[in-house]
């Protein structure tokens, strides 16, 4: 059992399933840190060049996590990132797997101004289950949760959710 006082969440999931809006409110209303990957590799160069293929940085890995290892040694961390794989497995007391229907996700993608191809290969990946496998071959059974994420009620619930269980995790860890 982690000695913890605030737990360490991973949330993940498929672009465009919900990541940074759900990672925004827990933090909000638990006042845990949240960490987007995806800005700390831009605000602290964290990354080996641009990608022009999927237009995006080259994140690199052992630089993300050197990083981030201090705080999340310290606890009270929501980090929310598209993959899950190269993180220590012993930073998460919960990793959450947001899931879409692909028709959803599609417009969400489109609506963000990404290209066809781009659109297409996140939707291929969740249709896959890419995210959830990764996070089934990466941490303990009980520790992964598979949320869904297609409607503003559901992203509510998943929120109060959350934050009941971060609740419940600072009392026992008193
Ligand atoms: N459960 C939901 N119901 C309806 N709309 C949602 C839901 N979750 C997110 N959205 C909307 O979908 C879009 C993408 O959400 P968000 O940026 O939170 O996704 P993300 O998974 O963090 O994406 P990325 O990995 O690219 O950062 C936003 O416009 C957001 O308002």
């Amino acid at each position: 059992m982690t000695d913890r006082a605030n737990p360490n969440i991973l949330i993940t999931g498929t672009p465009g399933t919900g990541k940074t809006s759900t990672a925004a409110q827990v933090a909000a209303l638990s006042g845990l840190k949240h960490i987007c990957v995806g800005d700390w590799v831009k605000e602290h160069s964290l990354h080996s060049g641009w990608d022009e293929e999927h237009q995006c940085y080259l994140l690199d890995e052992d630089k993300v996590c050197d990083a981030l290892e201090d705080l999340a040694s310290e606890g009270g961390c929501i980090v929310d990132h598209h993959g899950c794989d190269f993180f220590p497995e012993r930073w998460f007391d919960l990793v959450v797997v947001l899931q879409t229907d692909n028709t959803l996700l599609y417009d969400r993608l489109a609506a963000r101004g990404y290209g066809p191809s781009k659109v297409q290969e996140n939707v291929q990946c969740e249709i896959m289950m890419v995210v959830l496998e990764e996070a089934r071959d990466s941490y303990r059974e009980e520790v992964v949760q598979a949320l869904r994420s297609d409607t503003a009620e559901q992203l509510e619930a998943n929120v109060s959710q959350l934050v009941a269980w971060i609740k419940q995790f600072q009392a026992q860890h008193a």
